[in-house]
This record gives structure tokens, sequence and C-alpha cells, in this order.
């Protein structure tokens, strides 16, 4: 039987024991719609505890190639997209930073930004939204926007790494 931290997040013991299909659908969308993170994760098994998951997760992205790094920033939605082409998790980040509730002007700028940023770098402009405002991350935006591409790809994956840390970190105990 599989047993839950109060909190409902899974001890380590169990992640290392989980069958493979359900571990597949439950690590699915650490990395964003990214099945081979989840995959990766799984095939280095068994751990000792959550830091050496992390740690394996670390691997992972310095496993890509340039042309992998940004297939998976492509996989990202943008900020202020609409709910339903957001997964659960991003829409859960949406909603608890406050940009499911701004007004019509903030998001026709965040709209616009986001369209000038992606026709610039060729990927959409990604920020981990847990623990920012909106009016902190269209700043954000407008400062990026000025970056050149190869800074803007090292800075986009920062950011997927920290969401990806806390993705994990909702569903394991530390
Ligand atoms: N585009 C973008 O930054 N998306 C995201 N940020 C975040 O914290 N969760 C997301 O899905």
């Amino acid at each position: 039987m599989e047993t839950c931290n109060v909190d409902g997040r899974m001890e380590i013991g169990d992640l290392n024991q989980m069958e493979e299909s359900k571990f597949m659908m439950t690590f699915a969308n650490v990395v964003e719609k990214c099945p081979e993170a989840a995959a990766f994760l799984l095939t280095h098994r068994p751990y000792m505890n959550a830091n050496e998951v992390f740690s394996s997760l670390e691997r992972f992205f310095y496993s890509l190639s340039t042309e992998d790094k940004t297939k998976i920033l492509n996989l990202y939605p943008d900020l202020t997209a609409a709910d339903k082409d957001m997964t659960k998790d991003s829409l859960h980040e949406h909603i608890k930073s406050g940009l499911t509730k701004i007004n019509e002007h903030t998001r026709s700028s965040f709209e616009e930004l986001n369209t000038l940023y992606r026709e610039k770098f060729g990927f959409p402009f990604i920020m981990c939204v847990t623990g920012n405002d909106p009016e902190k991350i269209l700043s954000s935006l407008q400062k990026r926007l000025r970056n050149d591409v190869e800074s803007e790809l090292n800075a986009d994956l920062h950011e997927v790494k920290k969401i990806s840390r806390i993705r994990l970190s909702n569903l394991i105990a530390v």
C-alpha cells in the first residue's frame, strides 16, 4: 500500500515502487507536457531521497541539446493564455499569481508583448509566476524583451527549472 505524507505528497519509497504507467502519468507534467522528463526520472530509480530526484531532473535538463531545449520551451502556454489552453498545473499557477484576474488593459499588454517576444526569439516568454504578481511579471517581460536570444534561452530555461522544481516538490515529501 502506498504511504502518503499528511499533505498528500508521496514518500520516496512509494516513488521507487510505483508502477511504471502510473509513474509516467504522475510525473507527466513536471516539465510541461514532456513525457521524456518523466521517463528520465523513471529510468534513474531508485532514489535515496527527494534531493536525488531533484538532481536527476537537473541532469535531464543538462542532457538536452539546444534544439531539445527550444522544443521544451515551446510546450509552455503563453502567460494569460485562455484557460482551455492550459494544463491543470499551469492554470493553478496562473490563478495563484493573480494572472486570471487582470483587467482588459493589462491583458492586451501581455498579449502584445508575448507576441513580440515570440517573434523575436522563436519561443514563448516563460517566468515562474509562483510568488510573483502580474505587475512584476509584466515588467520582467518588458525588460527581457530587450535581451539577445542566447540570454533569453538561458533565462527561459532557468524559469522552467524553477517551475519544475515546484511541481516536483508538490508531489514528493522532502
Ligand atoms: N509561459 C509561462 O511562463 N508559463 C508558466 N509559468 C508558470 O509559472 N507556469 C506556467 O505554465
